[in-house]
């Protein structure tokens, strides 16, 4: 594909920067990190995203992660359709929330009890606040580079657009709400059991990505996801899996199935809402009873358990379920890698690719990114070049270097062959 022209999705751009801060309602899709303007989504349909101007480009955001089934799915709108013909939002129960209730508890062992929120970050909040309120403690740890959304006590060496947009503690955080959030580095094992050895009474949990994807994609260690699980328990502490991207995407179970990890309390999101507002925290019952008004640990929501959302997310799961796409989802993005390692090293381009199932990260650096400093050494000019070459061909890939790109299961073997003969021309213009 010759290089793309956007006038429609610049002026759109324009007219937004006039109204909304930055023109966006979230800085990650701002292309802070590679220059030039976003494009404005017309439609999606599939592997596919349209813009304004006509343009298609094959999608490795897919929102994000939710959309894991790919856009539109049919499924997905029906299901949707069908709960907004009964009425978008009642503030009362219903069964479609008991119904996604039953599709996550059976997926996750860990999770014995769940509770529905509207976002991520309203899922982590309130995941920290039943762990402080559970153990009576006020510590909580957390990781240099994860992101676990913008909730205050969380918002210190934060990643995602934090990170990408040089603000990973935010002003407007007192230090108050921070002085109780312990930071360590990833995969960092004698920091963890230096830090229970001086403190361990007094930490509430500890919270990380399992698999994460907001700094890049980087693996935990097997020791790291062991001693993380043996000092928790050794100490009363509680441990905090972020799953808002890895749950249901890199096993059925989340990244605690893969690793056949045990949780105390899991955060989800994303892919549970099928494509709409969601999010969710769950863990074992003795601690989710603690939250009002089975128990005293204040959390409510006006929109928590909306019935469009449960549908859409019991449609995606029920589909995941029946259809698992994840032994497909793993070849194809093993062969995509490959493909991306060859087109590099043909280019003489210094990389390192990490990639977990359908979350991959091609790092512009020689060295092997095992935690936030280590993808702190890539080239990110190098990243926003190869970023815009691949654009310029309609392919859409994340637009920071520190951040996971994700598969859907609307993708073939054939877009992964595109994408790799796309990258082959693209690297050559970024040495
Ligand atoms: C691991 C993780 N936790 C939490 C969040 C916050 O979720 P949301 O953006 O829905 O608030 C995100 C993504 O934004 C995430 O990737
Ligand atoms: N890693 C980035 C996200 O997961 C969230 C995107 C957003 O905040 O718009």
């Amino acid at each position: 594909m010759s290089s793309q022209s956007r006038p429609l999705s610049a002026a759109a751009f324009e007219k937004a920067r006039g109204l909304i801060p930055g023109g966006v309602n979230s800085p990650a899709r701002a292309f802070g990190a590679v220059g030039g303007n976003p494009i404005f989504v017309a439609r999606a349909s599939g592997p596919y995203l349209y813009d304004l101007d006509g343009n298609r480009y094959l999608d490795f955001i897919q929102s994000w992660g939710p959309m894991i089934l790919g856009h539109a799915h049919p499924a997905v709108v029906e299901a949707a359709i069908s709960a907004v013909r009964d009425g978008s939002s009642y503030g009362a129960p219903c069964e479609r929330e008991t119904e996604l209730a039953e599709l996550v508890t059976a997926a996750i062992p860990s999770v014995e009890m769940v509770r529905f929120v509207s976002s991520g970050t309203e899922a982590a909040m309130s995941a920290i606040r039943l762990a402080r309120g559970y153990t009576g403690r006020d510590l909580v740890i957390k990781f240099a580079g994860c992101y676990h959304g913008h909730v205050d006590s969380l918002l210190v060496a934060a990643g995602s657009s934090a990170l990408t947009l040089g603000v990973p503690n935010s002003p407007g955080v007192p230090v108050g709400c921070t002085r109780d959030t312990l930071v360590l580095q990833y995969n960092d094992v004698a920091g963890l059991a230096e830090v229970f050895a001086a403190k361990g009474d007094q930490i509430a949990g500890v919270i990380l990505e399992p698999v994460v994807g907001n700094m890049g994609l980087i693996e935990p260690t097997a020791e790291f996801r062991k001693e993380l699980r043996r000092l928790t328990r050794h100490h009363g502490a509680l441990l905090i899996y972020d799953e808002v991207m890895t749950g249901f995407r890199l096993a059925f179970g989340g990244a605690q199935a893969l690793y056949r990890d045990t949780p105390d309390i899991t955060v989800l999101g994303k892919i549970i809402g099928g494509g709409y507002p969601v999010g969710a925290y769950g863990g074992r019952a003795d601690v989710m009873k603690k939250i009002l008004p089975a128990g005293p640990v204040f959390q409510a929501g006006t929109l928590s358990g909306n019935p469009v959302a449960m549908a859409a997310g019991v449609a995606t799961l029920t589909e995941l379920k029946r259809n698992p796409p994840y032994a497909r989802l793993e070849q194809m993005g093993a062969d995509l890698v490959n493909g991306l390692k060859q087109a590099a090293t043909a280019a003489g381009v210094p990389h390192q690719v990490n990639r977990v199932g359908s979350m991959w990260t091609f790092f512009f650096t020689g060295q092997p990114v095992t935690d936030f400093a280590s993808a702190m050494t890539s080239d990110k000019a190098r990243f926003a070049k190869f970023f815009w070459a691949m654009m310029d061909r309609g392919f859409y890939l994340p637009c920071s270097q520190f951040e996971a790109a994700f598969l859907c299961t609307a993708m073939t073997d054939e877009h992964m062959n595109q994408t790799v003969a796309a990258a082959r021309e693209a690297m050559k213009e970024v040495v």
